[in-house]
């Protein structure tokens, strides 16, 4: 990241609080946050990729993520409005959890990971997509699923417990053991399971580590 600058982004498993973190990063001055394109995966030109994926994995896996894959990178070309960005997510979490985690567990054929981990290979390679720190919300996969059930999105009904575990085992191999890929930038933890007052708290604590990852 050029001098100047700090990029930060906010990992975590689905539900596990990020959209919460990133609400309260918003009220701090020189800070901006780039919240996850949701909106845009759940409505593309009055499709909804996101909920198609949900119901047909093996269908649809390769059509969300090519989206998922163009919104982020969308996102983390965007020039920088602030000193600092808090972004939730980022194109490698795309590839390295939710493409993988279709991929591994047999809902994504072989020629269509072929085709996504080019087009995401050629993107790293030829774009520079810069960042100083990676936070990382620590949750356990049961917390996320009684989260996801309180948010209630409709696409997510269909989720079990079951996927949100593959999804932190995922995370886990890379952001903590380092067993799968390479991870582009320091991690902090922030243990996530506790209730709203002590993350607000938590969030307090590591304010400084947070704001000053450049330096
Ligand atoms: N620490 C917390 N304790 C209890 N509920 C939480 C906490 N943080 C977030 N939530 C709730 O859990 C749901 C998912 O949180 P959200 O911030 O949207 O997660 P993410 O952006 O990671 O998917 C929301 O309904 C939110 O209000
Ligand atoms: C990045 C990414 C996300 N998804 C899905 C997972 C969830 O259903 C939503 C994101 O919501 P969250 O609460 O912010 O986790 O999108 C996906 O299927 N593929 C992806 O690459």
């Amino acid at each position: 990241m050029s001098c100047c600058f700090t990029s930060i982004w906010l990992e975590g498993n689905i539900a596990s609080g990020k959209t919460t973190c990133l609400e309260y990063f918003s009220k701090t001055s020189d800070i901006e946050v780039l919240t996850e394109p949701v909106s845009k995966w759940r409505n593309v030109q009055g499709c909804n990729p996101l909920g198609l994926m949900y119901q047909d994995p093996s269908r649809w896996g390769l059509t969300l993520q090519t989206y998922v894959q163009l919104t982020m990178l969308d996102r983390h070309v965007l020039p920088m409005s602030a000193p600092i960005r808090m972004m939730e997510r980022s194109i490698y979490s795309a590839k390295y959890i939710f493409v993988e985690n279709l991929y591994k567990s047999g809902k994504m054929p072989e020629v269509d990971f072929a085709v996504l981990s080019e087009w995401f290979e050629w993107i790293i390679k030829n774009i520079a997509i810069p960042v100083d720190l990676i936070v990382y919300l620590q949750t356990s996969p049961q917390t996320c699923y009684e989260r996801l059930k309180q948010r209630c999105r409709e696409e997510e009904k269909v989720i079990p417990l079951e996927y949100l575990e593959s999804i932190h085992n995922l995370y886990e191999d890379w952001l903590i053991h380092h067993k799968s890929f390479e991870v582009p930038a320091p991690v902090l933890v922030i243990p996530a399971d506790h209730d709203l007052k002590k993350m607000l708290h938590q969030y307090e604590e590591n304010r400084e580590k947070i704001l000053m990852a450049h330096c």
